[in-house]
């Protein structure tokens, strides 16, 4: 279970779309900070953020945003997110800093107080000098942007990002992560972000959310869920050495994989000093030992391992 309060939970939630359900009896925690939630298509991910936002009514069990009901309180809880949504949201013939403002006194601001803000997101998020513009005429990057100035126009405290990256070049791409790591890093808001880029979601989230098929099959900050349990060890050799190897062996060590002088060791799992362990083996088959430390998973192989399970 996470150890920080919870920005949003559910509890035993239930949804379906006719005869088919998506969400089973769901019980989650999103902590605050930049969660990322990842999942195979059709996992449910959508659905989850849609019943948050009280678009979707549930057949059975409870969600709060924000200490909020969203059976009972969906119009405050929009009023205190913002939501980038993965397609287009623009208004045909509005320039962006009119329809920025626009969805500033949706959410509930004064005019005057919502011009004022559209001109100044617009602005942090680089198209202050776009913003007179119809946003038909922008590029994908401007519209991804413009997306995510409706988002903040209000000041939520809590962000939904879907797909933020979708159809960047790696320019535009760098360019979005950085405005979404400023806003959850920076700006002291919480995140959730819905992502099928893994590396998207290691640059801006602490911790991720794994679902498959309407259930959460992993959770945790991204460093922990990378730990192999301080079990395998990454050791950088000077050359590599079959002697080593045969060393590590000899001490209960297994070799895990070899790329040029790096070597990955399973230690046995006893094995209370793993440093001392190297060491003696470079000492015995006289090996030069660069450096060594607990190896890690890449997020790539924590997502495959949850979803294949
Ligand atoms: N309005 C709807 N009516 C019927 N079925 C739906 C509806 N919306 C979603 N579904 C189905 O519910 C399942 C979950 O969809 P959802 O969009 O929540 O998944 P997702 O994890 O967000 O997927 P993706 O990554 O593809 O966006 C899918 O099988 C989808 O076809």
């Amino acid at each position: 279970m996470p150890d920080t309060i919870p920005i949003a939970a559910v509890s035993d939630l239930t949804v379906r779309y006719g005869a088919k359900t998506v969400l089973d009896q769901f019980s989650l925690e999103i902590p605050e900070g930049c969660v990322g939630l990842l999942g195979p298509n059709g996992a449910g991910k959508t659905t989850l953020i849609k019943t948050l936002l009280g678009f979707v009514t549930p057949q059975a069990g409870r969600a709060q945003v924000m200490g909020l009901d969203v059976a009972t309180q969906g119009k405050s809880i929009r009023q205190k997110i913002g939501l980038m949504p993965e397609q287009d949201c623009h208004i045909p013939g509005m320039n962006a800093v009119t329809f920025v403002a626009y969805a500033g006194e949706m959410a509930g601001m004064p005019p005057e107080q919502a011009i004022r803000r559209a001109h100044e997101v617009l602005e942090w998020c680089s198209l202050g000098e776009a913003r007179y513009r119809n946003v038909e005429t922008y590029s994908t990057g401007m519209r991804q942007r413009v997306k995510l100035a409706q988002a903040l126009v209000h000041g939520p405290k809590l962000l939904f990002l879907d797909e933020p990256t979708n159809g960047l070049d790696p320019a535009g791409r760098d360019e979005m992560l950085e405005l979404v790591r400023d806003v959850s890093h920076g700006k002291g808001l919480s995140v959730v972000v819905c992502s099928h880029l893994l590396p998207d979601i290691e640059k801006t989230c602490d911790t991720v959310v794994v679902m498959r098929r309407g259930e959460v099959v992993r959770q945790g900050p991204i460093a922990t869920l990378k730990q192999t349990g301080g079990v395998q060890f990454d050791v950088e050799l000077r050359l590599f050495s079959d002697g080593f190897v045969g060393a590590m062996q000899e001490r209960g060590a297994s070799l895990v994989s070899q790329l040029g002088s790096s070597c990955r060791f399973a230690l046995p799992e006893t094995e209370p000093a793993p440093h001392r362990l190297i060491f003696e083996a470079a000492v015995a088959s006289a090996a030069q030992v660069r450096g060594f430390r607990p190896a890690e998973r890449s997020l790539e192989d924590v997502f495959l391992e949850a979803v294949s399970g």
